[in-house]
Order: C-alpha cells, then structure tokens, then sequence
C-alpha cells in the first residue's frame, strides 16, 4: 500500500500553552487534526467556566485564518471546584470534560487533588451529565518507584472512584503499562484510555541508554519495552477503547536541557508520520483510522469529522527538528527511525 486515507483524526490529549507558545503550537496541531481535547495545566490553570471561555478565545485567535480547528475545552478539577459552574460550562457547550491531577503527579500540578472525598459532589455531579473525567494516573507518595505509580494508582485511587461513583466516565490519560492497557479493556463503555505516539515508540532505554535524553522525558516517564508492546497491541488491536491523545508538551528547550528538565515530549508536528510507520510495522495501517480518527470521537459520543486526510509512502518525509516560538527553541520528537508516510 503507497497511500491511505483517513477520517481527518482528532488529538484527545494536547497541551497548547498560552502566550507566545500557543501561537507557535496552534497552527502546529491545526494543520493535521480537526479537534483537539485542550489540557488545562495553565499558570494559573483553567478552573472556572469563565477561564476556559477566555481560553479559548485566545486559541482560537492564535489559529491560522481559516482554519476549521474546533477546541474541546477542559477544567482543571480542584479541591474547590463548583460543581454548579461545572454543570452550567457544560451546558452552555463551553467544556467537553475535566482533567484530574493528583497534586504533584506531573507539570503544573500544584493546584490538584490531594482528598478525593473534597471532589465527591463535582464527581457526582460529572457521573450524573455524562461528562467525562480524564485522569493523570499516578501515585505521588513518595515511597512508591517512579516505575510503579501507574500501576499503583490504578489500584490505590482509580478503581475506588469509579467503584464508588457508577456511572462516572472515565479517560485514563497517556497510559504507559499493560496493567493499564488492561484495565482499560476490562472497564466497560464507560471506561476509555488515550495511547501518546511516543509511548509507541520509546521504552525506558531510550531515555537512558548512551546518556540522558531529556527530549524523551516525559510523564508518566516510558516503561519496560514489554509495556510498550503491551501499548502497541492495544493502539493496533481495534479495540474501542482505545485511541489517539498524543500529549504532545511543548517545553523550550533551555527547560528541556537543564539540570533539572521538564517532563513533555512535543509530538504535534510528526504525530501521523509516525503513527503510520508504526501501524505499518506492525501490520496495522487498515487500523489507524480507527485509533486516530473513530475511537475517540465514539467514546465522547461526537460525530466523526467528515473531511479525510491522507498518508502517501515515499522517500523520507522531512521535518523540522525544532519549532521556534517567541519563547524559544521546542525540539520537535526525533522517533530514531525514518518516517516514509507525508500528509498530503
Ligand atoms: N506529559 C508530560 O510529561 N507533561 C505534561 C503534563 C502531563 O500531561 O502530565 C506537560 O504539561 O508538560
Ligand atoms: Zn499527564
Ligand atoms: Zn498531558
């Protein structure tokens, strides 16, 4: 097969950042995907309905003219937040879900949940309007391995809330274990998960082997290479549940290659280049359109897009290795392989 086409695919997991940084990184994702799942971890973060309209109107200003790029706007569920204002953003169309941190799991995460039983009400109230709740799904106890806190969260905090608030639906966000490729299949329609591009592609050796990659960190950081097979089964396997968040993170560089470097890898630019080269590898291409344009839109109960995108195979697509925004430099994620697949 030289060249395949697609329902135009959505992002459901990206970090657009503001300021100087969204101008740069909105045409970025706009250019392949039609919608993306917009992530709230702002300074300071997206709480209220009247943040995320604000937001969104300095996305859809830093958009190219033209471009038909619809975002899916988020808050960012605190110890504090209304559950009224949650139920009337909702209505009004302005959000499509929330976005729980645990406090201290990931980048900008300070304002997270540290008592789950303090966001009871808004989790009632979620579960009651079908809207759903995606989750960075890590333990922060110290205690735990950096290795584990997947896996342990899923037993420790996850199965508890949806065991106690039925109905709740639920995204595990960037999964990066089997356990949680597995926990995933086994949760019913309510239950959903969103696979990065990197994870399909790095295993922990990658970040560490030959010296420190810190463009390949990222969190919750790339496990055992018998994870990122159990990842790639899930994305390729048809399986409904499943589909695209690529969590692309945009971080300058300078914040990357430091002493102490940010977590994110900034995927928007290849992410489809690269999926195809892996579907294909994998012997998977007729099932990335599932993965990438269908599952989602399914899961949040949306229409898929109606325009296509296609893939054409031929000499190595070239990519710019950096993006320069007002901020400086983002590396764009180098896969460490060729990519054969150019959107058309
Ligand atoms: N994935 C990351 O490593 N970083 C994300 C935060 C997140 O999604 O956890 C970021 O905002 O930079
Ligand atoms: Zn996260
Ligand atoms: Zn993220």
């Amino acid at each position: 097969m030289t060249q395949i086409t697609l329902r135009r695919p959505d992002d459901w997991h990206l970090h657009l950042r503001d300021g100087e940084m969204l101008r740069a990184m909105a045409p970025e994702t706009a250019r392949h995907f039609c919608r993306a799942i917009i992530m709230p971890n702002l300074v300071p973060p997206v709480v209220t309905g009247d943040q995320a309209a604000a937001y969104r109107e300095r996305i859809l200003a830093a958009l190219p003219e033209g471009s038909g790029f619809t975002p899916l706007m988020t808050l960012y569920l605190t110890e504090t937040t209304d559950p009224a204002d949650v139920a009337k953003a909702h209505e009004d169309g302005l959000i499509t879900a929330l976005k729980l941190y645990p406090a201290g799991a990931t980048t900008n995460s300070a304002s997270g949940v540290r008592d789950f039983d303090k966001v009871r009400p808004v989790l009632e109230t979620m579960a009651d309007r079908g809207i759903p709740l995606c989750v960075h799904g890590e333990v922060v106890d110290p205690e735990v391995d950096i290795f584990d806190r997947e896996a342990v969260f899923i037993d420790r905090v996850l199965d508890p809330i949806r065991r106690s608030t039925p109905g709740l639906r639920v995204v595990m966000e960037h999964i990066t274990t089997k356990d949680g490729a597995d926990y995933a299949r086994a949760g019913g329609a309510d239950l959903g998960a969103t696979i990065t591009t990197h994870h399909l592609v790095i295993n922990r050796n990658h970040i560490l082997v030959g010296g420190i990659k810190p463009h390949y960190y990222c969190l919750p950081v790339a496990k055992r290479e018998i994870h990122r097979q159990a990842l790639l089964a899930a994305a390729t396997g048809g399986e409904a549940c499943f589909f695209l968040g690529t969590d692309s993170a945009p971080h300058t560089d300078p914040n990357k290659e430091s002493a102490c470097g940010c977590a994110g890898c900034f995927t928007a630019t290849n992410t489809l280049s690269i999926l195809a080269e892996v579907f294909e590898q994998a012997g998977a291409l007729d099932r990335l359109e599932g993965f990438a344009s269908l599952n989602g839109p399914r899961f949040y109960r949306l229409p898929a897009n109606e325009d296509t995108l296609t893939l054409t195979k031929g000499a190595p697509v070239q990519y710019p290795p950096k993006i320069e925004t007002g901020e400086g430099p983002v590396t764009v994620f180098d896969p460490g392989f060729p990519l054969h697949w150019r959107v058309e």
